[in-house]
């Protein structure tokens, strides 16, 4: 588990990350969103243990990481931007991160690589930038660790290696100890690998919460009911995290089951009753107005 307490951090005067405090669980897929600035660099170099907190700590499975090559041996960081060493090719890369991660998996490497149609013993500089982030991708799988840290790695793969690497997380999963995590500026990118997601708004963690959890049990009602007395009740009643009403229809965003929501609706013989699926987006967005904060320009 990954736990972070209470974190700032100031670049002169600039404050990077303000009271950070998040758990990331072990086995599954934590998405950290949030547009340009927000900070998901900051905390993901924290957690990585590259960079010193002003205040609070990363905990890796309990250990500060810190300055403790124990706790960072079980991270491999894949920076936004790859840095591969000059001349490098994948199989020099690998060579190096054996000596770094005695667990690299070389046969495994090998066979995705090929897999993916990269050439392992060409020089990486002449790879597209899709190209370098898969090989920075297979190379962070390959080294076994038990997290791996991915910063925007998965921006801009086109949808069949997406896809791809998407079965691989889902596989090391099954199989081993795993804890992806990975930072997009788009939730798009991320609401079909992640299970979690946690949403950094200027540093600081707005949201954090199960996709599962998130898609059950928000709905978007649409009624008309019979007298306006029957609407102020319903709006009592349910969990409304937004309403709003055209004409005589009345839009109702509410937490809760789907069968609770109707249910309660029913009650007050509606003319039209209709629940609508709700897009992540939406529920992101509904969850966080609830907390004050207008984010409709920076999810999508
Ligand atoms: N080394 C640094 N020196 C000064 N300011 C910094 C430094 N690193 C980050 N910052 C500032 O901290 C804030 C958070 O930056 P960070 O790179 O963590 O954001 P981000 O969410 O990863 O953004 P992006 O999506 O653009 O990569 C920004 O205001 C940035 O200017």
């Amino acid at each position: 588990m990954i736990e972070v307490t209470g974190v700032n951090k100031m670049f002169g005067e600039i404050k990077a990350l303000d009271n950070i405090v998040a758990t990331i669980q072990e086995g599954s897929i934590f998405g950290l969103i949030g547009t340009n600035g927000a900070g998901k660099s900051t905390l993901l170099r924290v957690i990585s243990g590259v960079l010193k907190p002003d205040t609070g700590m990363a905990l890796i499975d309990g250990e500060n990481v810190y300055e403790n090559p124990q706790a960072k041996a079980k991270i491999f960081f894949l920076p936004d931007n790859a840095y591969f060493f000059q001349n490098a090719t994948a199989k020099t890369m690998a060579e190096y991160y054996q000596v770094i991660y005695p667990q690299f998996d070389m046969e495994r490497f090998r066979e995705m690589v090929s897999g993916f149609g990269l050439e392992f013993t060409r020089k990486l500089s002449t790879f597209s930038k899709g190209m370098k982030r898969q090989v920075a991708l297979l190379l962070g799988v390959c080294a076994g660790t038990k997290y791996l840290i991915c910063d925007e790695s998965f921006d801009g793969l086109d949808p069949v290696v997406r896809q791809a690497v998407k079965s691989i997380f889902a596989s090391e999963i099954m199989k081993r100890d795993f804890t992806p995590i990975i930072a997009s500026h788009n939730l798009r990118e991320l609401e079909d690998i992640c299970d979690h997601v946690g949403l950094l708004y200027k540093g600081g963690i707005l949201l954090s919460k199960e996709l599962e959890e998130m898609k059950y049990h928000i709905y978007k009602v649409q009624c008309v009911f019979q007298n306006a007395g029957d609407e102020e009740e319903i709006l009592a009643k349910l969990e409304v995290l937004q309403h709003e009403k055209r004409g005589s229809v009345m839009s109702i965003v509410a937490r809760g089951t789907k069968q609770e929501i109707l249910m309660t609706i029913q009650e007050k013989n509606p003319l039209l009753a209709e629940i609508l699926p709700l897009t992540l987006e939406e529920i992101f967005i509904s969850e966080t107005e609830v907390a004050g904060y207008d984010i409709k320009n920076f999810i999508s």
